[in-house]
């Protein structure tokens, strides 16, 4: 991999934001083609929250980047920038959530990346995740049980109705769903780039448990439908073929009017094409 400054990470990161938004047709998503179940966003919703986002992202980098000591208490730097770049979304959006997700894992991510380019001898970006965010499950759950049920946030109440860790544990076991299927996909992927990143999305969704999709449909059943759309789209052989590309139409129909929203894998695209740009991939 290239070492790239801190200004460059920033860079890949917010094209990354903007690519995803513009890859269409996406299921469950906001594109320049439909808002799908998403009324209050359009794509331009999308672009203002992405460029108010430079500020938080220039700063993870540059915290990355300068980090020298233990790897849990970068987290700790990152996560207070967080609260301040979700109040920059919300002012920039007109108070619609479009990136609270990203804001968390994307941070968290590109800090990483930072921090391995500027280490030398770093363990892998992905390791280096593991090793920010051990713990961080079972310390952020700690309380939620005496919280009162009106302050609980979705992922909090999944977590006690389901025991569903959602983004927390995803980001904690270092994204599988990224470095496991997002990245492998997007390499070995036929087609043009959109094509491309369609294919990334779906092998996110087919092996993901999306609590963003489980809190709109109230129900954990949804996630193996969801998977089971998004594999057999990949086993017709990819958004780029025509049986692909007519299967894709009926699950974009499908979500559209079930109210699914994959918000969650969404942002496990977002960092998929981050570390794709960066590593040359794209
Ligand atoms: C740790 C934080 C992420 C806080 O988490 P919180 O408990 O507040 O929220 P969650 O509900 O757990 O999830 C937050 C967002 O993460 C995305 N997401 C969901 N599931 C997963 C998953 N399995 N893996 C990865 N990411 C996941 C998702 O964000 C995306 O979806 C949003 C758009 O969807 P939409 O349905 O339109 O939006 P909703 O607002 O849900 O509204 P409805 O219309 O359905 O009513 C969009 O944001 C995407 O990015 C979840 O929304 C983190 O925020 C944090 O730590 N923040 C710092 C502040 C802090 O420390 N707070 C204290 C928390 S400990
Ligand atoms: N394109 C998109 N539509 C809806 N929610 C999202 N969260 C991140 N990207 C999204």
């Amino acid at each position: 991999m290239s070492s790239y400054s801190s200004a460059q990470l920033a860079n890949f990161a917010t094209r990354a934001l903007l690519y995803e938004v513009s890859v269409n047709p996406k299921p469950g998503l906001v594109d320049p083609v439909s808002a799908g179940p998403h009324p209050d966003m359009t794509v331009f919703t999308f672009i203002d929250s992405s460029l108010s986002l430079q500020p938080y992202l220039q700063f993870c980098a540059t915290a990355g980047a300068g980090w020298t000591a233990e790897l849990p208490a970068l987290f700790q730097q990152l996560r207070p920038a967080g609260v301040q770049a979700e109040k920059a979304m919300y002012q920039a959006t007109g108070g619609v959530n479009t990136h609270k997700g990203a804001i968390f894992s994307l941070g968290i991510l590109v800090a990483a990346t930072a921090y391995q380019q500027a280490a030398p001898g770093a363990a892998s970006v992905q390791a280096v995740v593991q090793q920010m965010l051990a713990g961080l499950t079972e310390q952020d759950f700690a309380h939620t049980a005496g919280k009162p049920a009106a302050a609980l946030t979705a992922g909090e109440k999944l977590y006690l109705a389901h025991g569903l860790t959602g983004v927390r544990g995803e980001a904690e076991a270092g994204y599988p769903s990224v470095f496991a299927h997002g990245l492998p996909t997007l390499k070995q992927a036929q087609g043009s780039l959109n094509e491309r990143l369609l294919d990334s999305l779906l092998a996110i969704v087919a092996h993901f448990e999306d609590t963003n999709l489980i809190h709109r449909a109230g129900t954990t059943a949804v996630v193996a439908d969801a998977q089971a759309q998004a594999q057999a789209i990949l086993d017709a052989g990819g958004t780029h073929t025509d049986a692909g590309k007519k299967l894709l139409a009926q699950m974009n129909s499908d979500f559209l009017r079930r109210n699914l929203s994959l918000g969650g894998s969404a942002d496990m695209l977002i960092l998929t094409t981050f570390l794709a740009l960066v590593n040359g991939v794209i």
